[in-house]
This record gives C-alpha cells, sequence and structure tokens, in this order.
C-alpha cells in the first residue's frame, strides 16, 4: 500500500492541535485540539473531515502523553488510527532549533538531545514539543517522524539583523543571537500574499503580521527573511497575550535591585503576566474589544499599547525593506479582527497603506485583499496554515517511505 498520508502535531504549552492529512491532493482528514491540558476542565475537539464527524468532550487530560493517547483513539474511532500503513510519517512543529537546524529534519536521538539542550530559550515550547515527539515514536517506532523548526525560515536574517549589539565574545560563547519563530507561518504566509497578487514569492516584499496568542512580524524580501520581530527567544518584539514583547533590559536590573525579584519571577512576569494580561487582565481580543465597546478605560489602553508597537514595526520594516508590496495579516487576531486591522493600519497613507472599511469588514477563511485599488500597497488578510506547510515539509523530506 502507499503510504500518503502525514499527522501534524503542534504542541504548544497548555495545548495539542494536529491534522491528518493525505499528501496526494493536501486533502485535510481530520483536525482537532486539546486544550487546558493539566485542567480538570480540559477541552478536547475532533473532526472528521472525511465524515463530518464531530466530537467534543471536557474532562480532565493529565499531561501531553495523555492528551496524545486521546487524540490517537480518536482518529481511530474513524478508522484513521495511527497504526495505519498509509501513514508516511508523523510531522512536529519544533519552536527553537538553535543555530543547528535550517531545514525540516529527521528526528533521532542527537536531534532529540539538541532540542532539549535548548529548553532554556524556549521554555515555554521545547519541552511540550518534546512529549508530543516521544509519546508518537512510542507508538510508531518505525515511522519518521520529522522535526520542522519555527527559527529555521529566518536563518537568512543577514548578520547586521540577527546579532544584538553586545559584546561579540559573549554572544558567541552563550550563541546569544535573534533566531526569530513562527517561521513556518511567515513562509507559508508570504508566498500566499504573493499568489493572492499574482506574482511570484522572488517577486515581492511582504511584511507580514502573525497576530495570534504569540505575536511577531517579519519583513520578507523577495522570499526570503531579512528581519523579524523575536529574537533569542519568543518574548523580544511585538505586544503579545501575556508576554511583553520589547523591553528595556535595565527593567530586569530594576525588578531584581529594587523589587527583589528573583529570576524566575522575573521570567514569569514578562512571558506570562504581560502583555495584554498584564494591561487589563485579559489576553483574549474578543473580550478586549467586547470591553472597550462598554466603555473600559483600561482595556482600551492595552488596545492602544499594542497597535502603537504594531505600527511602529510597519513603519520599521518598511524601511528595512525600502520596497513593500504587500502587508498581510494573520493568525487568530489577525485574521478576524477588523478593528486591529483598521487601527495598525490607520495615518500610514503617505507610505502608500490604505484599508477599504468594506473589505475589512468582509469574514472569510480565504486570503482577500482589504485594501482599496487606490492603495499603493496591498493590505491582505491572509490566514496562516502551520499544519499543512508542516506536513509539505515532512513529506517532501521522507517521500513515499513505505512504498
Ligand atoms: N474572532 C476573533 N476576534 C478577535 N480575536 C480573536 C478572534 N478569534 C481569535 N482571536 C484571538 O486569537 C488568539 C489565538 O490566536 P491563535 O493564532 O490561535 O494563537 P496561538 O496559536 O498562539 O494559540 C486568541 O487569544 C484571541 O485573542
Ligand atoms: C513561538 C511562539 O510564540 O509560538 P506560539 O504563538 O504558538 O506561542
Ligand atoms: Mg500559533
Amino acid at each position: 500500500m502507499t503510504a500518503t498520508r502525514v499527522l501534524v502535531l503542534n504542541s504548544g504549552s497548555s495545548s495539542v492541535k494536529y491534522q491528518l492529512l493525505d499528501m496526494r491532493g493536501g486533502e485535510r482528514l481530520a483536525l482537532g485540539l486539546v486544550e487546558r491540558i493539566g485542567e480538570e476542565t480540559s477541552r478536547l475537539k475532533h473532526t472528521c473531515v472525511k465524515t463530518g464527524a464531530v466530537r467534543e468532550s471536557i474532562a480532565p487530560v493529565a499531561d501531553h502523553e495523555a492528551a496524545l493517547k486521546a487524540v490517537a483513539e480518536e482518529l481511530t474511532k474513524d478508522g484513521l488510527g495511527l497504526d495505519s500503513p498509509e501513514l508516511a510519517a508523523i510531522g512536529h512543529r519544533v519552536v527553537h532549533g538553535g543555530m543547528t537546524f535550517t531545514a525540516p529534519t529527521v528526528i533521532d536521538d542527537t536531534v532529540l538531545a539538541e532540542i532539549e539542550r535548548l529548553i532554556p530559550v524556549a521554555p515555554l515550547h521545547n519541552p511540550a514539543n518534546l512529549v508530543g515527539i516521544r509519546t508518537a515514536m512510542a507508538l510508531r517506532p518505525d515511522l519518521p517522524q520529522v522535526a520542522v523548526f519555527d527559527t529555521a525560515f529566518h536563518t537568512t536574517m543577514p548578520e547586521s539583523a540577527a546579532r544584538y549589539a553586545i559584546d561579540v565574545a559573549t554572544a558567541d560563547a552563550y550563541r546569544i543571537r535573534r533566531y526569530g519563530f513562527h517561521g513556518t507561518s511567515h513562509a507559508y504566509v508570504s508566498r500566499a500574499t504573493a499568489k493572492l497578487l499574482g506574482k511570484a514569492p522572488e517577486d515581492v516584499n511582504v511584511i507580514v503580521l502573525h497576530l495570534g496568542n504569540g505575536a511577531s512580524a517579519s519583513a520578507v524580501e523577495r522570499g526570503r527573511c531579512v528581519e523579524t520581530s523575536m529574537g533569542l527567544t519568543p518574548l523580544e518584539g511585538l505586544v503579545m497575550g501575556t508576554r511583553s514583547g520589547d523591553l528595556d533590559p535595565a527593567v530586569i536590573f530594576h525588578l531584581m535591585r529594587v523589587g527583589e525579584m528573583s529570576t524566575d519571577e522575573i521570567d514569569t512576569l514578562l512571558n506570562k503576566k504581560s502583555g495584554l494580561i498584564g494591561l487589563c487582565g485579559d489576553n483574549d481580543m474578543r473580550e478586549i474589544r467586547r470591553r472597550i465597546d462598554e466603555g473600559d478605560e483600561q482595556a482600551e489602553l492595552a488596545f492602544d499599547i499594542y497597535i502603537h508597537r504594531l505600527k511602529k514595526y510597519i513603519g520599521a520594516y518598511y524601511a528595512v525593506l525600502g520596497r513593500v508590496d504587500a502587508v498581510a495579516f494573520t493568525a487568530g487576531v489577525g485574521e478576524n479582527d477588523n478593528a486591529v486591522r483598521e487601527a495598525a493600519v490607520a495615518g500610514l497613507e503617505l507610505l502608500g497603506l490604505e484599508v477599504d472599511g468594506a473589505l475589512n469588514a468582509v469574514r472569510s477563511d480565504e486570503p482577500r485583499l482589504i485594501s482599496p485599488t487606490t492603495s499603493r500597497v496591498a493590505v491582505a488578510v491572509v490566514p496562516t496554515d502551520e499544519e499543512l506547510e508542516i506536513a509539505t515539509q515532512t513529506y517532501a523530506l521522507v517521500g513515499n517511505y513505505n512504498a
């Protein structure tokens, strides 16, 4: 039997997203999500695309290993179990690949050890990614397991963008540089944006704004990333759901010396208690918008800070690229929130950026322009599909393993 299916696992700190695809036509067979792992009210939602069956349950899922086993059971119920001979490989999102991994990689013990070594620079993500890999390996030890790294797309950044202005010997000793993340999404969305414009990726310059719970911007010049907003870790850059983004590093010394806070306390403060949740108590943009509509000033200020930072990055990346063909909004907030898109671009008419109110209000899952024809720079909403991109890269690497 020809093995043409790829299972993709995207393990986050408290969730697992998954998709099963048939790579003959890139068709999605099943997808789902387990969220709030480790809590009493963990939620599993599974959709079998083939039959249209949707199953949802709320029950405690203790850890990532239990979550993956629950996913395997759901797939088995639909006749799509992990024991299928049609499964060619399992593709894993791995957030930090450091300087070692610039391309998708078949996972062996050496690769596992390197992903583990990088935990200190991706503490929220790499541990979850590792559990996902190890559990999948135990379920199907015979299958190739492929790691697709968030950092890989950004390895084309020039040294002028990738290096921090700190002592070179210290930076090199500790491999301190800007790696960037969400690369699978930036790669997919920049290519999809070129397609929307009817052009080849090599012929366009795009600013991609990936605005999810984690958020990052990138400047993509002729298909290659030349700058991105996240750095050594996914903490730098834009204001995020729970992360501060850019900050004067002296804030940390101040908190240590004057606030007498420990390194771990500051780490938790900046990664989990800052950003939108730190500013107004909510990290979900839907809730923040609802509060603003009710006249909540704290929510409004959080929104303004979020937009101010975003606008600064659009301007900065315009300068980095020199010529911009398109600005593309993606991920949970970017794809769904028209007020964020409108506010981020407001006042940038002299840079050639305009948004059409009616087009911006359209809700759709398709890539679409939201700028009027008069706009010199196209403004677009381009839904990301990290899972499809991971499956494509995985399948390209392992080919038809079982054929
Ligand atoms: N309809 C919507 N309007 C505004 N924001 C939304 C909407 N749907 C989702 N979001 C935002 O998207 C975020 C999740 O985005 P997503 O890309 O799925 O993030 P992640 O992959 O980091 O979990 C939510 O926290 C919420 O702020
Ligand atoms: C790297 C990163 O921030 O990922 P996520 O948005 O999934 O948290
Ligand atoms: Mg995401």
